[in-house]
């Protein structure tokens, strides 16, 4: 891997380690031992489980598995990947009517051995349904739409495929940028101008890429079918009015424990980048500040680290400054502007797939009297118009705005 190498601060990508960013691009292995047959069937149906209320029946029947047939990193993403698929399928199924208070055995024993195991918490993550849910076609050809597609998926169709995959090509997108940082501190710690200038052009590109990425979302995603159906699955059950106590993880804890629900917040590409220009996001409308950095919590543990490992190391921004250099300013720059323009075009994005599909989605009820179930997750604003989320996007994307250097 490359790796900045000095006494003390050491940023090293170990193309083998789990979990590395890299492992995003590595296909994932799309099989498990026969012996998990229970999950992987249950996980690949569950469209048309939840559908025919057949879910809980089926979870039922299941086996205690053990999991000590699951070998290496990569299984374990997997196994935790299906059994999260599982879980939220199985506590959203009715809607936000008839939510379940409590998680089976057979699911809360393996899935929170599995999750220990990995360090991340016992609920679906973006790490799982987007970073390690996809697999290749043709595994020779390209990673693109054509050649992608999901391992598991929620009702909503081809939706959840098209907002996951292009997520995932937003994240690949990143990959260049991401490979940047090691020479950027690199450069920094040898007082190297000129490899560092290059290097900060690499992360504007790769972010300019990431917004390109970004527009395939108007082909693949339909904005009824994402907000009535997908989002629900994805909601939580921390500080939810619909479980205020959270889940009963039966057979691992006696009380029951609250966890977030999925939010690209802990996507680790976003935080680095933000991390490695020195924005740092205070509390916004409901969001707090720590809700970013709670989120790291819900990153692979790898990814994690690196970020925490970057913002230990030198600042990028006093580096620069320091410097008095206007070619690195503006390059910099460059980077921050770029970061500016992806979020703005994200807010388009949801508003778009969120509030517009709110705002008729608030006429119906009126006329119908009826109430459309809301999930508790960020995607779905409850009743506000999604004004929580909206203004939280526009705070993180203003904040951007105000980390350009300006001339001292
Ligand atoms: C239908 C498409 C999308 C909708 C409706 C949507 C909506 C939202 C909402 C409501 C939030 C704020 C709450 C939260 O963190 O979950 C959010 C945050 C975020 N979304 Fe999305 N999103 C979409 C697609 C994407 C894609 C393709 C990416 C690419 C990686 C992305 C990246 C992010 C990031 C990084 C955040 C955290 C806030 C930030 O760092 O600016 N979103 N999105
Ligand atoms: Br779990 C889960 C967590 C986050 C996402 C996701 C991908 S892009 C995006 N913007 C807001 C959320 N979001 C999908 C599933």
């Amino acid at each position: 891997g490359s790796a900045a190498t000095t006494p003390g601060f050491c940023l090293t990508f170990d193309h083998r380690s789990p979990g590395s960013l890299q492992q995003l691009l590595a296909n994932v292995r799309t099989e498990l031992p026969d012996y998990y047959a229970p999950w992987m069937d249950v996980a690949a149906n569950l469209p048309h489980l939840i559908e025919g209320h057949q879910l809980r029946r089926e979870v039922a029947k299941m086996p205690l598995l053990s999991t000590q047939y699951l070998r290496g990193h990569r299984q374990l993403r997997l196994a935790r990947l299906a059994l999260g698929f599982i879980t939220m399928g199985y506590v959203w199924q009715g809607g936000s009517r008839q939510t379940v208070k409590i998680l089976p055995r057979v699911l809360a024993v393996p899935y929170c051995t599995i999750s220990e195991l990995l360090d991340l918490p016992p609920i679906l993550v973006y790490a799982d349904c987007v970073l390690a849910n996809w697999k290749k076609r043709d595994p020779c050809g390209p990673l693109n739409v054509e050649n992608l597609d999901i391992l598991f998926s929620f009702p909503g169709g081809d939706s959840n495929k098209g907002f996951f995959l292009v997520s995932l090509l937003v994240e690949a997108a990143a990959a260049t940028g991401i490979k940047a940082i090691p020479m950027i501190i690199n450069a920094i710690l040898h007082h190297d101008r000129c490899s560092l200038e290059t290097a900060l052009q690499d992360v504007a590109l790769s972010i300019c890429k990431m917004r390109e990425a970004f527009k395939l979302i108007h082909e693949c995603v339909n904005p009824g079918a994402f907000f009535r159906s997908l989002r629900i699955y994805l909601s939580g059950w921390k500080d939810s009015f619909l479980m205020p106590e959270g889940l009963v993880y039966e057979g691992v804890w006696d009380s029951p424990k609250q966890f977030s629900g999925g939010s690209a917040a802990q996507s680790s590409t976003l935080q680095c980048f933000d991390v490695l220009l020195g924005i740092q996001h205070r509390a916004a409308q409901g969001f707090s500040a720590e809700y970013l950095g709670c989120m790291r919590d819900y990153m692979p543990a790898a990814h994690r680290a690196f970020i925490q490992t970057l913002a230990s190391g030198p600042s990028l921004r006093q580096f620069v400054l320091a410097t008095g250099d206007a070619g690195l300013r503006a390059a910099f720059n460059k980077c921050v502007l770029a970061l500016v323009d992806l979020r703005s075009y994200h807010i388009q994005i949801a508003t778009k797939y969120i509030t517009i599909p709110a705002g008729r989605c608030r006429a119906e009820q009126q006329q119908l009297g009826g109430c459309v179930h809301e999930g508790t997750s960020v995607l779905s604003e409850r009743g506000t118009g999604g004004t929580g989320f909206m203004r939280f996007l526009k705070v993180v994307r203003d904040t951007t705005r105000k980390a350009q250097l300006t001339e001292q």
